[in-house]
């Protein structure tokens, strides 16, 4: 059996390395003759997976991909080709509300706020935005939650979209969607973006074409810019460079980047498989992970804001990705690069918290 799989997938040879031959290259340059004799292709979310990348793909039998989104995969083409498809559902969820937490810490410490007094929106309360929601209320935050397709079987725990867009801070965490009646392409838009108010905080770690990114940049250039945090970019791997110095955190698609995610998503890429080829499922994710550089840490009291910022720091120093992503704009294939070459970042649940109070779980530590 031959794999290809994206070279910025790690434990592909932990996990197929004895049951398959394994190759693997730059996800962005895979081409449809390197596919004439796999029969396993793994890729992630820079991998455009369509008619033109199948063309000459006789062999292939299963494409799996180690994310959530996946408005890079053509499936409706999978299924009538009988491709076997798997991707990751919540893998990397865990670390995206760490990026958000410590996001929300940072703009905190920015903008001189106690984040108990302030409201949170939730667009998209998946698995991602769940997890978000969960932390900005461990944090003391009144959490409004607006998912428009999950609101129509039970509208119960949800606000409409207008409410939601009053909150002081906004986080996005839909899929990206071109069509359908909840199509979320420039879900925030030039009308939007110009009657916020200049005090709002919004947040995108889902995906860059969700924003017009240019009437973001009308906006901040005018007399009242907003509070910017943004993991995600229109048309990425470019970057609307100009928009950058009016962001007051900006890192190159990585918010869901721990190194526990990645290996839940090529798990998830190795159980689906397993289970088309009636294979046993040898491993653990727990078993591919490095202990993490600290484990523990004892609270001798209640941690305010400041304290708890630097808590997450210990684990996660959102501060270091922004700074990266400064330095290298503009150099050529810089997003790549930094994306490639991302330093291993653990999951806040790799902290062990002693004497910590039990909301204190809800952000994500182990306590
Ligand atoms: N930046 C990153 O590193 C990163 C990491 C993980 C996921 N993502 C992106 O975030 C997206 C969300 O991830 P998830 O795991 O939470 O997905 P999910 O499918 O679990 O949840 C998405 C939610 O959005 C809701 N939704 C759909 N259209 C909507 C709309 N127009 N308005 C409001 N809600 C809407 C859905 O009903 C669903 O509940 C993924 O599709 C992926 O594109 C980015
Ligand atoms: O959809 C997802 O799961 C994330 O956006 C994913 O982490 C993106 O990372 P990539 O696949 O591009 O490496």
């Amino acid at each position: 059996m031959k794999l290809l799989a994206d070279e910025n997938m790690p434990f592909v040879q932990e996990l197929f390395g004895d049951w398959a031959d394994v190759a693997t290259c730059p996800g962005r340059d895979i081409r449809p003759e390197q596919l004439r004799d796999v029969d396993v292709l793994l890729v992630r979310s820079i991998t455009r997976v369509d008619e033109a990348l199948l063309a000459r793909a006789e062999r292939l039998a299963f494409v799996g991909t180690a994310t959530i989104g996946c408005d890079h995969v053509d499936t409706a083409l999978l299924a009538r080709r009988g491709i076997g498809f798997a991707s990751a559902p919540g893998c990397n969820k865990v670390a995206v509300g760490d990026y958000v937490l410590a996001a929300l810490l940072r703009v905190a410490a920015h903008k001189d706020w106690r984040l108990g007094e302030k409201t949170l929106a939730v667009i998209g309360a998946g698995n991602t935005g769940a997890e978000v929601a969960r932390r900005a209320r461990a944090l003391g935050m009144r959490v409004m939650l607006c998912d428009p397709p999950l609101a129509e079987r039970d509208p119960t725990d949800f606000v409409r979209f207008e409410q939601a867009m009053s909150a002081d801070i906004v986080s996005f965490h839909v899929p990206l969607t071109r069509t359908g009646p909840h199509a979320s392409w420039h879900l925030l838009d030039e009308a939007l973006i110009g009657g916020l108010h200049p005090e709002q905080v919004l947040i995108n770690a889902c995906r860059g074409d969700v924003w017009d990114n240019q009437a973001l940049l009308a906006r901040q250039q005018g007399p009242a810019p907003l509070t910017l945090v943004m993991d995600v970019w229109e048309h990425e791997p470019r970057v609307l460079a100009p928009l950058v110095p009016h962001v007051l955190i900006a890192s190159p698609h990585i918010a869901g980047y721990s190194l526990e995610g990645k290996a839940r998503g090529t798990f998830a890429l190795y159980q689906a498989l397993c289970a088309q080829q009636g294979r046993d499922t040898g491993f653990a994710p727990e078993q591919l992970l490095p202990p993490p550089p600290v484990a523990g840490v004892t609270l001798t009291g209640v941690p305010d804001q400041v304290q708890l910022e630097r808590l997450v720091r210990l684990v996660y120093d959102i501060e270091q990705d922004d700074r990266a992503f400064r330095r290298a704009l503009g150099q050529p294939g810089f997003f790549d690069r930094l994306r490639k070459d991302y330093p291993e970042r653990r999951e806040l649940g790799s902290l062990r918290l002693a004497g910590a109070y039990p909301a204190m779980a809800g952000l994500g530590f182990k306590v």
